[in-house]
């Protein structure tokens, strides 16, 4: 058994990045940027008003003033503002040549075709600069960043239509075991649903990536390795089940059968323990375990990593954070554990995590009522509820 640590970086390690598509920023959500973005023009593009009310100079807004025209959005004044003078000027408009500052109307006395103001207005009050959110040129989205409504935004007001991305990795899920059935069909005696296939698939998906399901597959090691050795296209291999110790478990020569160099088998993992790892040329598979709960968690802690580099997301962590411990804990053996937790908070507003009593990887029904994963290093001593633990919530992943 090898440290979850040592497995992580082992597959991690070969791993490059998927080629590059242009896709529309309406259709970028979710995508990972190819290649660092570059502004095409300056954000405001010059000098503007912040509010609404008088272009002015600060230096003579204490007298009375001429207002001699009108800047709005789209239409600028295209005079000089000159002393005593002012311009009627709108949020967004661009300050007219002279003015160096926005009286807001609120502090403007209207007196025929003159305004005096009530309050002082310093040089530069409520005005945007050009360029001061960003300068033509500037780098506004980073290679590998994750595109959301923020950068989708500022991406459109940096004038890109196009954006060049990852192409969505495509991740082969294949199944085994003789006990398996589609949900929908009749269930034989002993027989069970294929539960791990659809829930794996959707974390693929979560990830940004294109699950290709594929249907369940017997205990048969000559059936798997003819199906890993026709796999075509695709850019990383997840299976599930067959990985342990059993007279059934045939993942790892079927494997070595379809020409799948052998790399770990086995970590120090709750659940989690019989994962293995293998290659062919320069694609991966993962082989997860079949307990439901094992091959979620190794999902998480294994998967969405691969496919984050996958997608060219060098510097992608399965986020962690603090949280208090809501009951006490036993001594940890040399196992790093993955506690199945409901989350609450204090009267403080602090997250407190409370491990289920039950933590049996077979249970799907505790695990969905799960809020988040609560991690115990290997041979972590007993704990008090009120200390502090780190867990990884299931939420924000998409889980
Ligand atoms: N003697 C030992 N037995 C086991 C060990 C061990 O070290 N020594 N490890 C245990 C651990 S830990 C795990 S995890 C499991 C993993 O076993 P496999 O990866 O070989 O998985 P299977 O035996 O095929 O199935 C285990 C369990 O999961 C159910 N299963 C499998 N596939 C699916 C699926 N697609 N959807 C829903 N459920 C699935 C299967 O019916 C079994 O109940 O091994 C322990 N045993
Ligand atoms: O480690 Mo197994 O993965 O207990 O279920």
């Amino acid at each position: 058994m090898i440290p979850h640590t040592e497995a992580l970086s082992r597959l991690l390690a070969p791993v490059t990045p998927v080629g590059t598509e242009i896709v529309s920023l309406a259709q970028s959500s979710g995508r990972i940027v190819a290649r660092t973005v570059q502004a095409r023009v300056s954000n405001p593009p010059a000098d503007v008003s912040a509010m609404d009310g008088y272009a002015v100079r600060s230096a003579d807004s204490a007298t009375v003033l001429r207002v001699v025209g009108t800047s709005r959005a789209g239409e600028p004044f295209s005079g000089t503002v000159h002393a005593a003078e002012a311009v009627r000027i709108f949020t967004g408009s661009i300050m007219p040549e002279g003015a160096d500052a926005v009286l807001i109307q609120e502090n403007a006395r209207l007196e025929g075709g003159t305004i005096v103001a009530t309050a002082p207005v310093p040089d530069g009050s409520f005005v945007r600069r050009a360029g001061q959110d960003f300068a033509a040129g500037q780098d506004v989205v980073q290679s590998g960043a994750c595109l959301n409504a923020r950068a989708i935004g500022l991406l459109a007001a940096a004038g890109h239509v196009w954006v060049e991305v990852r192409r969505r990795p495509r991740v082969a899920l294949l199944t085994t075991g003789d006990e398996l059935s589609l949900p929908g069909d009749p269930l034989p005696p002993g027989g069970i649903y294929n539960s791990n296939g659809p829930m794996l698939s959707a974390l693929v998906h979560a990830a940004g990536a294109e699950p290709v399901l594929l249907p369940p597959l017997p205990d048969s090691r000559e059936d798997v390795a003819a199906v890993l050795a026709g796999l075509r296209d695709i850019d990383l291999v997840i299976s599930m089940g067959g990985a342990s110790v059993g007279a059934h478990d045939v993942m790892r020569d079927a494997l070595s059968m379809a020409g799948f160099a052998p790399d770990f088998w086995t970590i120090a993992m709750r659940p989690g323990k019989p994962l293995m790892h293998a290659r062919k040329g320069s694609l991966s598979c993962i082989g997860l375990p079949g307990n439901p709960v094992a091959a979620l968690v190794c999902g998480i802690v294994f998967v969405l990593p691969v496919i984050a580099r996958l997608q060219g997301r060098t510097s992608y962590q399965v986020p962690t954070e603090s949280a208090t411990l809501g009951c006490d804990l036993g001594g940890n053996d040399m196992r790093f554990d993955h506690l199945r937790a409901r989350l609450t908070f204090d009267e403080n507003g602090d997250t407190v995590a409370t491990p289920f009593s039950k933590q049996d990887s077979g249970m799907l029904s505790a695990l969905s009522q799960a809020d988040a994963l609560v991690l115990r290093p290997s041979h972590a001593p007993a704990a008090r509820a009120g200390e502090r633990c780190r867990i990884i919530r299931l939420a924000p992943l998409g889980l």
